[in-house]
């Protein structure tokens, strides 16, 4: 179990729910990662009208939590009505909050998001930041009011995968509290593992499962992913080494007669 805020959740996966081929694909996939949190784009559904009443009613079937996001927002006013639009649509306080600087890259204002960040806490939200990985930006967010960090580890939709690790593993090592989920940008099972064996609480996805060839395999590939690099940093990992160090007895010898 993995307490997120109070919350005990059964995975440490959380799942978009995005660019799906369709939305019976979606439900196999978040049963096959067997996550128990998805995050919803509020103002995407929204432009899809009644097909977004739909989609909502799929999503409360599907049995999770459910972090409603901001995506799309590039302001802070835009962020904050979306968010508390969002609490009477779903009726959550939790936020995934983004306000987006960048086109090309999708990275957040970092500003805008401070801001919105600072309005939403005192108004009695849980807001998830979607952040890059800067250690003061991440300082001004837990002053804010925010009890949980999302730095991206790549662009949204790269698949590049932890790009900085250096960068997450000094967040890591500052905010050993703080629960730090790993959003954004990741391609592979093997950068889940990777980012969980640097011990980041959780990761969220969406573009890598999403538009997979086969999404409810791959959902289910990084739902292992997952609690295999969990796994491998509770276990105490052993450090690389620059010499060989033989695994087998060097005293003795073998005797086959
Ligand atoms: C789904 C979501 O909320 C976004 O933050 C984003 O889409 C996740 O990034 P990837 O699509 O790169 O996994």
């Amino acid at each position: 179990m993995f307490d997120l805020l109070g919350t005990n959740l059964s995975s440490r996966l959380l799942l978009g729910t995005a660019q799906y081929p369709s939305p019976a694909i979606l439900a196999d996939a978040v049963k096959a990662a067997r996550t128990s949190v998805v995050t919803v784009s509020l103002r995407r559904e929204m432009a899809g009208g009644r097909a977004g009443e739909q989609f909502w009613s799929l999503i409360r079937s599907l049995g999770v939590k459910i972090l409603p996001n901001t995506a799309g927002c590039h302001s802070v006013k835009e962020a904050v009505t979306t968010a508390k639009m969002a609490r009477e649509v779903f009726g959550t306080n939790w936020i995934k909050l983004e306000v987006i600087g960048n086109h090309d890259t999708l990275q957040p204002d970092v500003f805008g998001l401070i801001e919105a960040a600072r309005i939403l806490c005192e108004d009695g939200f849980a807001v998830f930041p979607y952040t890059t990985d800067d250690l003061v930006v991440a300082e001004r967010l837990l002053g804010a009011g925010c009890k949980v960090l999302m730095p991206w580890c790549a662009p949204i939709g790269s698949a590049l995968g932890p790009i900085n690790i250096m960068a997450l593993r000094s967040m890591r090592g500052h905010f050993p509290g703080v629960p730090l989920i790993v959003d954004a940008g990741l391609g592979r099972p093997s950068h889940a593992a990777t980012v969980m064996e640097l011990g980041f609480d959780a990761v969220l996805l969406n573009t890598a499962v999403a538009k997979a060839a086969d999404p409810v395999c791959m959902a289910r590939a990084f739902g292992k992913a997952v609690e295999a690099g969990r796994e491998a940093f509770c276990s105490g990992m052993i450090e690389p080494r620059d010499v060989a160090v033989p695994s087998t007895p060097t005293i003795g010898r073998a005797v086959f007669s």
